[in-house]
């Protein structure tokens, strides 16, 4: 009889990799003339000393976006969304999408050194999956993935997304021996993208453009294969009651952001209760949270600053998220995978420079839901 063989031990990421488009990056601190430029909003005065105020108490430096004001000149619908827009948002993104993910998932395959056709399931998150067959049969073919690798699209879990990518792969790895399983993230706000109002200058201030790819395995390890971090356990929560908080919804005129003022107070009121739960109960996880190394998903500043504050954090435990913020913006599912990245780079620095590191770490993802995705992770030694 047949009889499924399981890997060995938790899983763990082998490789990571990320991209942002080059089409255009902006710094913060021009964001606001620049929007109120191209979508020729400059008459709304207010509108934009309020976009400038929020522009500088996002923690952003600078963020990466595909959408150019000569692509905007070619599509004058995108700023107005009383027009119709989905159609051409929709074409836009199915190309540049799986594209972007290319860009990252080739140098976190290049990291691992085993050929792509050695790759058995793709996890691929976005929001702006919009059509069958879908990105993640693109990326198979631009990767030169083998017919029988296993695709799943996760769509519109939204800054969750790499969280609960990450999980997804670690229950694949584990129960199937030999899985190599490549994670890919790639958002894109031209789905989003348009004229400044009311309700969108947070979201406006906040997203960016960018991909992320981790490859995922088990035991036993290949020659050359160098685990990451290891993914030992993982959850997911959603907060009752907070569904209309954070959402997304598509219009003939593009997608909507709603982002409550409250999400920052939700997410940290309930972080520690996730964190216990991940860890297994109180009496199994660590004395202070400052034991830890932390891959928080930057979704605004003030939701970092109250993770700090619950879990009375030391300065610089969230130096990673906040690097991520400063240097990208918030881009949604793929963030997680960058701040991993820095992360890891960061750890190699540290550890070069002779510094006691901490073996165990989390990961939080917030999105939609509201979902916090968990994961306490184990570095080898
Ligand atoms: C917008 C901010 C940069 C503002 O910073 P501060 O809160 O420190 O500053 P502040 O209180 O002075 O606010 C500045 C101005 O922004 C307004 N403001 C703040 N939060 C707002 C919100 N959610 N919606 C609309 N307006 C908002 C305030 O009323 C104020 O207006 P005025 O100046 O007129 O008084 C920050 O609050 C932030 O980053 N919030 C976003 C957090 C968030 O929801 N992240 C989740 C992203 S989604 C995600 O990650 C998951 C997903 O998408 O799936």
């Amino acid at each position: 009889m047949f009889i499924r063989q399981h890997g060995e031990g938790p899983s763990a990421m082998l490789a990571i990799g990320t991209a942002n488009p080059t089409n255009l990056l902006l710094p913060q601190d021009v964001f606001a003339d620049n929007l109120f430029r191209v979508t020729k909003s400059e008459h709304l005065t207010e509108l934009k000393e309020k976009m400038n105020r929020i522009c500088q108490k996002t923690g952003i430096g600078k963020r990466h976006f595909h959408l150019t004001e000569e692509t905007l000149g070619a599509h004058p619908e995108f700023l107005d969304r009383e027009l119709p827009s989905l159609d051409a948002r929709i074409e836009m993104a199915a190309t540049a999408v799986p594209k972007l993910a290319q860009s990252a998932a080739a140098k976190a395959i290049a990291e691992w050194g085993r050929p792509a056709t050695d790759i058995t399931h793709l996890l691929f998150s976005t929001y702006s999956a919009w059509e069958a067959p879908s990105a993640d049969l693109k990326l198979a073919t631009l990767l030169g993935l083998r017919p029988t690798v296993c695709r799943t699209i996760l769509s519109l879990h939204g800054c969750y997304g790499g969280g609960r990518a990450l999980h997804l792969a670690k229950e694949l790895a584990e129960n199937n021996r030999g899985a190599r399983v490549l994670v890919a993230c790639a958002e894109t706000t031209l789905v989003c993208f348009g004229g400044p109002d009311g309700a969108n200058l947070v979201g406006h201030a906040l997203f960016g453009d960018g991909a992320g790819a981790v490859i995922v395995g088990a035991g036993p390890f290949g020659e050359g294969e160098r685990p990451l971090f290891e993914m030992v356990t993982a959850t997911q929560t959603t907060i009752p009651r907070t569904e209309h908080v954070l959402g997304m919804q598509a219009t003939a005129g593009g997608i909507d952001f709603h982002l409550a003022i409250q999400v920052p107070m939700l997410i940290g009121q309930n972080v520690e209760r996730c964190l216990l739960d991940a860890f297994g109960g109180d009496g199994d996880a660590p004395g202070s949270w400052n034991e830890l190394f932390w891959a928080v998903h930057p979704g605004g500043r003030p939701i970092l600053d109250n993770i700090d504050t619950v879990l009375k954090l030391e300065p610089g435990k969230l130096a990673a998220s906040r690097h991520v913020l400063r240097e990208y913006g918030n881009m949604s599912g793929a963030t997680i995978v960058f701040v991993l990245d820095e992360l890891r780079r960061r750890r190699k620095e540290e550890d070069d420079g002779g510094h006691q590191l901490p073996e165990w770490g989390a990961i939080l993802a917030f999105g939609p839901g509201i979902t916090i995705e968990t994961m306490v992770l184990r570095s080898p030694r």
